[in-house]
């Protein structure tokens, strides 16, 4: 593999999101089109998966990989959901990474999300937050409904990653 600089995140937190459990916050405005993470993976076999690893909790946090299934190590695994994204990501199949881009300008405070797909394995906050907003209820925080951007494709395998359904709007 090549040699990949990582990034320092320290205007990046990991904060409470509500519902959503853990989420990335920014403490600065980024612009669009930012790479903000490298997630270096680490693979689980398919049969190793299947025997074992979708029966814990890693199965809440896999991507679909070439060979199996991928934890991301680091950011990569702490990004919650929107049907609307502010962040993309790239695999890098030969390097073992993934790499994540802002779709758009993100403001101070804003909650970083990426799309897991259609096939969601519990109830969407950002739901709720919609029929609240219909009927005259406020947001929460980590809405992220103002994305001006386009929706995923699958993603978590939960974090859905097949060889034909990659996801990227880093281009
Ligand atoms: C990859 S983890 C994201 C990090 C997680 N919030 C944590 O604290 O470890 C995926 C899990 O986050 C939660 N989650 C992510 N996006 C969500 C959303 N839009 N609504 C509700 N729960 C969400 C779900 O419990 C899901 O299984």
């Amino acid at each position: 593999m090549e040699t990949v600089r990582l990034f320092n995140q320290s205007t990046l937190q990991i904060q409470d999101c509500g519902a959503k459990g853990r989420g990335v916050v920014t403490t600065v405005v980024i612009p669009a089109r930012t790479v903000i993470d490298i997630s270096p993976i680490l693979l689980f076999p398919s049969e190793e998966y299947s025997t074992h690893g979708q029966y814990t909790q890693l199965d809440h946090y896999t991507y679909r990989w070439k060979g199996g299934m991928a934890l991301a190590l680091g950011l990569g695994s702490m990004f919650n959901h929107s049907s609307t994204p502010n962040v993309g990501f790239q695999r890098d199949i030969d390097n073992g990474l993934i790499r994540y881009s802002t779709l758009r300008e993100i403001q101070v405070g804003e909650e970083l999300c990426i799309s897991y797909g259609p096939n969601l394995w519990f109830p969407d906050v950002e739901d709720s937050q919609d029929k609240n907003n219909s009927s005259g209820g406020g947001t929460t925080e980590g809405d992220v409904s103002d994305s001006e951007d386009e929706t995923a494709e699958s993603f978590f395998s939960r974090i859905q990653f097949s060889d034909d359904d990659d996801y990227d709007h880093s281009n």
